[in-house]
Order: structure tokens, then sequence, then C-alpha cells
């Protein structure tokens, strides 16, 4: 089988979510079938990029993986892009032969088989000012697709508007641990991050959430962008 690959890089920590502060090698997949207005990856999206992406199978994927982790099994995250329009069932099997263990980050708008394999499924549905629509019996799909394996939801908020969509998305999954991130609105590699403005941001969503009596959700900074800015491959 043969796979999209916009890049592999780490190790380095994961920023984001219930694995944050782990130790983990990306895998990047190119294409996605969303075309978020605010996407912070648009070298593996936009159809632009696609002459830089590389053409590998599973036994070069994972052989790049072991390369970067010195051949220590450790926590492999597939992002993209949407890993989930491609087919990573074979980089599964083989890496977890290794001892890898997989985590995957999608929207949730194509269910695979291969989510069932997972250490962490992460379904991100977009709210609306991405600019996208969810189709809640696609997510459906992709939640029964991970069968037991264990599963968030993440959700990007920019404004108010965003943090109601995202409370009225919780009450249809009441079981679903729900993690909660600021948008970065500076997504130009070339460009800095302004961190008080990313601290600011994050205060505003603290406030709008828990001020507001909202209590379930965990609320997390994008912790990669607070140590490396907007910088590709950490
Ligand atoms: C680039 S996406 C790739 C995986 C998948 N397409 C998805 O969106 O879930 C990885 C994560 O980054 C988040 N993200 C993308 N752009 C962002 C931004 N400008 N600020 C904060 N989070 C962002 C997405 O919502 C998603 O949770
Ligand atoms: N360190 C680090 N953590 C991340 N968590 C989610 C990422 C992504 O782009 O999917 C990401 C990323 O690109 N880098
Ligand atoms: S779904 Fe993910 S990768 Fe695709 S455009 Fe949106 S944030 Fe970017
Ligand atoms: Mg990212």
């Amino acid at each position: 089988m043969i796979l999209r690959i916009a890049e592999i890089f780490g190790p380095t920590i994961q920023g984001e979510g219930a694995l944050i502060g782990q130790p983990t090698v990306f895998i990047r997949t190119g294409g996605c079938d969303y075309r978020c207005s605010w996407c912070d990856s648009l070298h593996a999206v936009d159809s632009r990029y696609r002459h830089d992406w590389a053409v590998m199978d599973a036994q070069q994927i994972m052989a790049e993986v072991a390369r970067l982790s010195g051949d220590q099994p450790l926590m492999v995250s597939i992002s993209g892009g949407n890993p989930a329009i491609q087919d990573f069932s074979g980089v599964i099997a083989l890496g977890r032969a290794q001892g890898y263990r997989f985590a995957c980050e999608t929207q949730g708008s194509v269910a695979r088989d291969w989510f069932a394999d997972l250490a962490l499924l992460v379904l991100s549905p977009k709210p609306p000012s991405s600019g996208q629509e969810t189709d809640w019996s696609a997510f459906d799909a992709c939640l029964a697709a991970a069968k037991d394996a264990p599963r968030i939801m993440k959700i990007v908020i920019f404004d108010d508007h965003d943090l109601a969509w995202a409370r009225e998305a919780s009450t249809r999954y009441p079981d679903l641990a729900l993690y909660l991130q600021p948008g970065n609105p500076e997504t130009d590699p070339d460009l800095p991050v302004d961190p008080q403005s990313l601290a600011d941001r994050m205060l505003w969503l603290v406030d709008a959430t828990v001020g507001a009596g909202w209590l379930t959700p965990r609320i997390l900074p994008q912790l990669h962008v607070l140590i490396w800015g907007n910088r590709r491959g950490v």
C-alpha cells in the first residue's frame, strides 16, 4: 500500500490533547477532504504542495520512524491532512509488531477499520469559525469503527460561537472526554507567534468555559506552539 506523506518528524513532544507532553514521532499525511479557514498545516492539505509529499510504503515509513526514534518503540502520532483518507492498516500492523503504539488525529469525516488498532483516536470536529460543516453520521461511524480503542474529542475554539457549538456537540457525546484548545490565528510558519496573545486567548477560553459554569472539558494550549511557534517539524 502506497501512502502520501508530507513529513515524518521527531521525536518531539505531543503538544495537544490527552497525550500532551508525551514523547512521540509524527507521521503527517498529505491530503485532506476539508479546507479549514485557519488550518495550521496547509503544507499537508493544499494540493499546491503535493509535489513535496513523499510516496512511501509501510516498510519505508516504519524504517524512518525507527531511524528517528533510534529503534526505541514509542508513541507514533499520525496526523495530516486527514490520515483517514488513506489506509494505515499496514503501517500500524508493522509498527505494533515492533512495539510502537499509534495515536491518530482526524476530523471524523471518514471512518476506517484501523481506528480499532489505535492507542488513541483523537476526533476533532470543526466549529463554525473553520467554515466546515460536520456530518455527524460520519462522525458516529468513526466512533463505531474505533470499537474499544480509547478516544477523545478535541475542539478548537476561536470565539463564543465556537464555544456554544462545542457545548452542543458535547451534549451529543456525554461519555466522550472533551478537550478544548484555543485557536491560533497566526499560521504562517515564517511569522512569529505572539506568546502574550496566545496566553490571552487561553485566559479568555478558561473564563468563558469555567467562568460560565461549564466544568467538564479539559482546556489546554498548544504546548508546541508556545515552545516553538509555528515552526514545522516539531
Ligand atoms: C492540522 S490538524 C490534522 C488532523 C485532522 N485533519 C484534524 O483536523 O483533526 C491537527 C489538529 O490541529 C488543529 N488545528 C489546526 N489549525 C489550528 C489552529 N490554527 N489553531 C489551533 N488548532 C489548530 C486541528 O483542529 C486538529 O485538532
Ligand atoms: N508537537 C506537536 N504536537 C502536535 N499535536 C498535534 C499536532 C498536529 O499538527 O496534528 C502537533 C504537531 O505538529 N506538533
Ligand atoms: S481538517 Fe485538519 S488538516 Fe484538514 S484543513 Fe482542517 S485543520 Fe487542516
Ligand atoms: Mg499542528
